[in-house]
């Protein structure tokens, strides 16, 4: 699946958030999505999700407008995605919030439960997790179980936001690998998150908006290669964040 957009705009309010985006995402790409907080990454991926819509451009799918192709449900169902917030009903068990999002996505649960207890035995140490309420929850097995709700049905188009955030350094590098094996030719992921260093090992390709706009859009080679080996080091340059004095915090805080 191949997406895209072009003059892509978002505002809320007055606050213009992304103005007149323009790209095109390759099937088999891994787009990383970096920025400075609040720099529009979540917008866009509300935007790619059909859940808010845009301003003024067009979102493509297919190369078809997404709100065309949005009216067919199939091509809905080929979309998984894991919000920031809110996919999780505290009130179900993890096993009933995979029923309940089963049922949404209109997938049988019982001829997939191979796939879904491999995915649970993968990210969870303990499936007896599945019997516990979603509210018991510890942050990072939210986050382990709205990843396997976003693969739940296969989706070829998989947008997630800050899969990294809240993980211990062993279940990220679970989720990395997760990733890359689920990475293939005819699939689109897209990852926004701060941790550059976990970026830099699923993504093929980067994004990084600042101030409305992409600051960078294209190869994690070109990014890298552009003056710059290290990821953060060249982000920073295309960033550029000024360097503040701390004295006057000191001497409030001291
Ligand atoms: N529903 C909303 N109503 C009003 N303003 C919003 C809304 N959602 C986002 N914004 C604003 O849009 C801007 C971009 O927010 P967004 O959440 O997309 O940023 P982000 O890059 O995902 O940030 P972060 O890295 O902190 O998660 C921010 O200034 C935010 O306050």
């Amino acid at each position: 699946m191949e997406i895209g957009a072009e003059n892509l705009t978002k505002s809320y309010g007055r606050q213009i958030v992304l103005n007149g985006l323009t790209f095109r995402v390759q099937e088999g790409s891994v787009l990383g999505l970096l920025g400075n907080n609040g720099a529009g990454k979540s917008t866009l991926i509300h935007l790619l999700t059909g859940i808010h819509q845009p301003d003024s451009g067009v979102l493509l799918i297919d190369g078809k407008s997404w709100l065309d192709a949005a009216q067919h449900d199939s091509l809905r169902r080929q979309i998984g995605v894991l919000p920031e917030q809110g996919q999780l009903n505290p009130e179900l068990t993890a096993a009933e919030q995979l029923r309940f999002t089963a049922l949404l996505y209109g997938i049988d649960l019982s001829s997939n439960m191979d796939q879904v207890m491999a995915m649970a035995e993968y990210l969870f140490e303990d499936l007896s997790v599945l019997e516990k309420r979603c509210a018991t929850f510890s942050t990072g097995m939210k986050k382990k179980l709205g990843l396997i709700l976003a693969f739940l049905h296969k989706p070829r188009l998989v947008l997630l936001d800050e899969p990294f955030s809240g993980l211990d350094p062993g279940s990220a590098r679970l989720v990395i690998n997760f990733l890359n094996a689920y990475s293939r030719s005819d699939r689109v992921i897209v990852v926004s998150s701060h941790n550059l260093s976990y970026v830099e090992q699923v993504a093929t390709h980067l994004a990084v908006l600042h101030e409305t706009e992409f600051r960078f859009f294209g190869t994690m080679d070109a990014f890298t290669s552009s003056g710059q080996s290290q990821l953060e080091s060249s982000l920073m340059q295309l960033l550029a964040p000024e360097e503040k004095s701390t004295d006057q915090l000191r001497r409030l805080l001291s």
